[in-house]
This record gives structure tokens, C-alpha cells and sequence, in this order.
């Protein structure tokens, strides 16, 4: 078979650990890896200056925003007293500041997101077919919603792997992008 590997290791520690782990991942030859944007500008622009420094492609280097299980009393639960949307913009500018090639992020923050930052790919869980269970995730919109607001990629997981019938989901997923 022929795909690329999406490394969805949400790496996040200090800037020298982080970077090693980058590099790891870019040693492997996979075709995306991400961390946590959290982890602040240093050791973002840390796991930038690491894969600029190594031969060869470099992998897509992709920041995780707010995870999409997230909601407003979340945040406040960990001491953030934002609107999801506001700390994902937040960190997107460092992400940015950074040289990352995009970002994790729900699609309903694809709006202002390619607004702002129009050079960053937006890759989107939290989708949600019509219907489907919004399972443990809180900020969340349909594929087709999630593609006109401009989400680069979809992630789908439970809505097809649960399926009765996961080959019919994926197709009625399919159908409703076309
Ligand atoms: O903010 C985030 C970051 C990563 N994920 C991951 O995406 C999939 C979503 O799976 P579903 O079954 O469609 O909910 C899962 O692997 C998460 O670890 C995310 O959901 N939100």
C-alpha cells in the first residue's frame, strides 16, 4: 500500500526534548508530526531550526491549538479565562512566529484562522457527520461544514472506525464532500 504517515504524537516538553523527538520522527521519513503549541515559542521554533538543519524533506511541522474536546469551562478549569477561539488565535500567532507549517485546530476557528494566518494548514478533528455522536468532543462541525470554512484536512475517527458498516460511512462522508 501507498500512504504517508500522519505522527499524531502531540509532542510536548521542553524545547531540546521536543526537537530530538522531531527529529526522530523525521529520521522514521513520516509526513506530518505535531506538538503542542503550548509548549511556547522556543521550543517550537526549537523543532523548526532542527528539521531545517537535517538533509533531506522534512516532515510537515503542525501545532496543536486547543484540543477539540475543549470548551470554554475547560479552559477555566485549567486557568485559562478565554474563549476557545481566542487562545487558539493566540497560539496560532506564535505558531506562526515560529515557521510551523499549520495547525490542529477545530474547523469552527477556520474562519478567522485563514484570515489571519492564510500560510498555515489547518488540519480539523471534532468532525461530526450529521447524526453521528459527538462522542467526548465539544467544538465540532460536519465535514461539508468543516471544508467551507476551510479546513485542510479532516480528521474522522469513531464516526467511520464505530460504524456498523465503517466502508458505507467513509462513503457517505465522501458523498456528502462531493
Ligand atoms: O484537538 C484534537 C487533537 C487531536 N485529536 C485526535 O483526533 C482524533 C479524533 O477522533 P474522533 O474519533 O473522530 O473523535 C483522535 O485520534 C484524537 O486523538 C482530536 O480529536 N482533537
Amino acid at each position: 500500500m501507498d500512504f504517508e504517515v500522519f505522527l499524531d504524537l502531540k509532542f510536548h516538553d521542553i524545547p531540546n526534548t521536543t526537537a530530538m523527538a522531531v527529529k526522530a520522527a523525521a529520521e522514521l521519513g513520516v509526513w506530518m508530526v505535531n506538538v503542542h503549541c503550548s509548549g511556547g515559542l522556543r521550543m517550537m521554533a526549537a523543532c523548526r531550526e532542527t528539521l531545517a538543519g537535517m538533509a533531506g524533506p522534512a516532515p510537515l511541522l503542525i501545532g496543536v491549538t486547543v484540543l477539540t474536546s475543549m470548551e470554554q469551562d475547560d479552559l477555566a478549569g485549567i486557568g485559562l479565562d478565554v474563549a476557545p477561539q481566542e487562545q487558539v488565535l493566540r497560539l496560532a500567532g506564535l505558531a506562526a512566529q515560529a515557521g510551523l507549517d499549520g495547525l490542529v485546530c477545530s474547523a469552527q476557528e477556520a474562519v478567522p484562522l485563514k484570515a489571519q494566518f492564510p500560510a498555515l494548514q489547518l488540519v480539523t478533528p471534532g468532525i461530526r457527520p450529521a447524526g453521528s455522536a459527538q462522542d467526548d468532543q465539544r467544538r465540532i462541525l460536519t465535514p461539508a461544514q468543516a471544508m467551507a470554512a476551510g479546513s485542510d484536512y479532516l480528521v474522522i475517527g469513531r464516526p467511520i472506525s464505530q460504524a456498523a458498516d465503517p466502508a458505507s460511512a467513509l462513503a457517505s462522508v465522501v458523498a456528502e464532500l462531493a
